[in-house]
């Protein structure tokens, strides 16, 4: 019987080049984090199923369910479509007990099929929305179906048996989201706990979501989970996709270096980036998918036409020739190593005023440039430049720390005690002033990217860094070590975040708690997708969780 795979992907922050990263060759520094989505891929029966129907179930506070159905075994040779459309139909009405929508796209079913997909797709979306629509979870739907097509279009044809045993089998997933995605602030309000990261730690793994019910905008949309803006549909896509790569042979990812691994993660990333963009029916800059996949980097988008056969898809194509041909793209995304310098954290906090729409802010941005090209132009360059110091500023300090370690270490300790005014008095000779110079102009280089990101906002009339964060970040950044604070990706109401010198952190938190807003358990963690030897509930990781079974 084959082994259980669980692959992880981590969360995100993006610390500069929220908007400029939409457009190539601007860059995005995303840290990623120690928030990890869990995906576990294990076979649903033991012995191989005599029907050739492959269903897949999800039970989650998004969705109740779909399924897939492979029909390998059914008979196209003579009224091919038709009496495979019937037997769909039969199977359903046998099982609306499951609530499911229909994963679109049959894989096996080759010849005979593609000469008449488009009528029985046409027909399987009309069926599967009809009944099902309410529990469709895209972001898994095209992770399982993106994920087989490329084990069909990558496997020879001597694995391809392999294959069509993996899948009669069933697939039995399960998929974890850590807690730190979610906001537990209501919780915790509710339980009447303080609102620090202790109570966080103390909430039950597992604790159920909390939706934000006022946001819900007619009676038949399902009410949003209040998150805190890590990209949990990024990890679970990108887990996802690991997991089942990695469980139907086409990638391998346990081992951890060399240019083997790299081709893996870049499979990985392929066809989960993929599979986001259509999920989410945008294609954004990809920041999130490419941190959950790579872990911190500096990042410059791909060419978005690289994902057009995907979403430009004839439908007479099976699924399997798209992706084969996304797979064979020109992709030409950069990733280059970025970490946070040593001795230095991140920190989220929750304001808690409720979070934003990335996409309407995206588009407002957008219009802006549109309407005022010069004017947005100069922001843009003024604001390239400030990321740009930033950037420079960190690798200065990591380099420094690298070559100067015991310098390093003493001009941290001093001036995590001390506000930044202070920290000049820190430095006694040139490497310890050199240290002290570069971390003012990483704080400067903030302060610039600030102010010209208030400056976009107030432009394009929409809150990237409004007035309650704004006073939120001056009083973060007057505290004793903390080297800089901002608010991360698009903006607007979401978590804020620091980066604080040695232990200062703790300092940080309490003021931040005696404000009313809740530091997050959240920390930078590099890594990015990788596979775990056990099941991250006996870790006891806390978590939201939701279970999807192929069945
Ligand atoms: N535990 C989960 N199980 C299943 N689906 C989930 C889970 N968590 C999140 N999702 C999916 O992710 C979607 C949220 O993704 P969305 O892109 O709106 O936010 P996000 O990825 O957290 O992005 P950001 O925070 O960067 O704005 C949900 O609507 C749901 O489809
Ligand atoms: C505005 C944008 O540059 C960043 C959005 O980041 P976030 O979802 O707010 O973390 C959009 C994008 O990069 O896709």
């Amino acid at each position: 019987m084959t082994a259980a795979v669980i692959a992880s992907a981590p969360g995100k922050v993006l610390i500069t080049g929220g908007y400029l990263v939409l457009e190539r060759p601007n860059a995005g520094i995303v840290l990623s984090t120690n928030a990890r989505f869990y995906a576990i891929v294990k076979p649903l029966y033991d012995e191989l199923r005599p029907d050739s129907w492959l269903w897949v179930r999800i039970f989650s506070f998004y969705f109740s369910g779909f399924l897939v159905l492979d029909g390998s075994e059914v008979n196209f040779s003579s009224d091919g479509p038709r009496n495979y459309v019937q037997n769909v139909a039969k199977a359903l009405h046998s099982s609306v007990h499951f609530e499911a929508s229909i994963i679109l796209h049959i894989l096996p079913l080759e010849v005979e099929f593609r000469n008449h997909i488009t009528c029985s797709y046409e027909f399987l979306t009309a069926f599967g929305l009809c009944f099902f629509s309410e529990s469709r979870n895209p972001f898994v739907e095209y992770a399982v179906q993106y994920a087989i097509a490329a084990a069909y279009a990558t496997l020879g044809n001597d694995k391809k048996d392999l294959l069509q045993k993996l899948l009669l089998h069933g697939f039995d997933i399960t998929i974890l989201g850590g807690n730190d995605f979610y906001s537990y602030r209501n919780e915790i309000e509710a339980r009447g706990l303080p609102l620090t990261p202790e109570s966080l730690a103390s909430l039950p793994p597992f604790t159920s979501i909390t939706f934000n019910s006022g946001h819900s905008n007619g009676a038949n949309s399902k009410p949003e989970v209040a998150k805190t803006g890590l990209g949990s549909s990024a990890a679970m896509t990108t887990a996802v996709v690991a997991a089942l790569l990695n469980y139907l042979g086409v990638v391998n990812l346990s081992s951890y270096s060399g240019a083997q691994h790299q081709e893996n993660l870049d499979v990985v990333h392929i066809i989960a980036q993929t599979a986001h963009c259509m999920a989410q029916g945008k294609v954004g800059s990809g920041f999130d998918v490419s941190s959950a996949v790579y872990g911190s980097h500096r990042y410059v988008r791909f060419s978005p036409e690289v994902i057009s056969s995907a979403q430009n898809a004839i439908r007479a194509l099976p699924l399997e020739d798209v992706v084969g041909d996304v797979l064979k793209g020109k992709w030409d995304h950069e990733r280059t190593k970025f970490s946070l310098p040593p001795l230095m954290n991140l920190l989220l906090g929750e304001p808690g005023t409720g979070g934003s729409s990335t996409p309407s802010m995206v588009g407002a941005v957008k219009n802006w440039q549109k309407s005022d090209p010069q004017k947005s132009l100069d922001t843009w360059r003024q604001l390239s430049v400030a990321n740009t110091a930033l950037e420079h500023q960190l690798n200065l300090l990591s380099k420094l720390a690298e070559e100067h370690w015991d310098t390093y270490n003493g001009v941290i300790y001093s001036c995590s005690m001390h506000q930044s005014e202070k920290w000049i008095e820190q430095a006694s000779e040139a490497i310890s002033l050199e240290i002290v110079k570069a971390l003012h102009g990483a704080r400067d280089a903030m302060l610039n990217i600030r102010c010209h990101m208030r400056e976009m906002g107030k432009a394009a009339g929409i809150p990237i860094e409004p007035e309650s964060q704004t006073q939120l970040l001056d009083a973060t950044m007057s505290m004793p070590g903390v080297l800089l604070a901002g608010v991360p990706g698009a903006g607007g109401f979401d978590a804020v975040f620091a980066v604080t010198l040695g232990e200062s952190g703790n300092n940080l938190i309490n003021a931040w708690s005696s404000h009313k807003v809740l530091a997050l358990l959240v920390r930078e963690d590099p890594r990015g997708v990788s596979l775990e030897n056990a099941d991250p509930r006996t870790n006891q990781i806390t978590s939201g969780i939701s279970s999807v079974r192929i069945v």
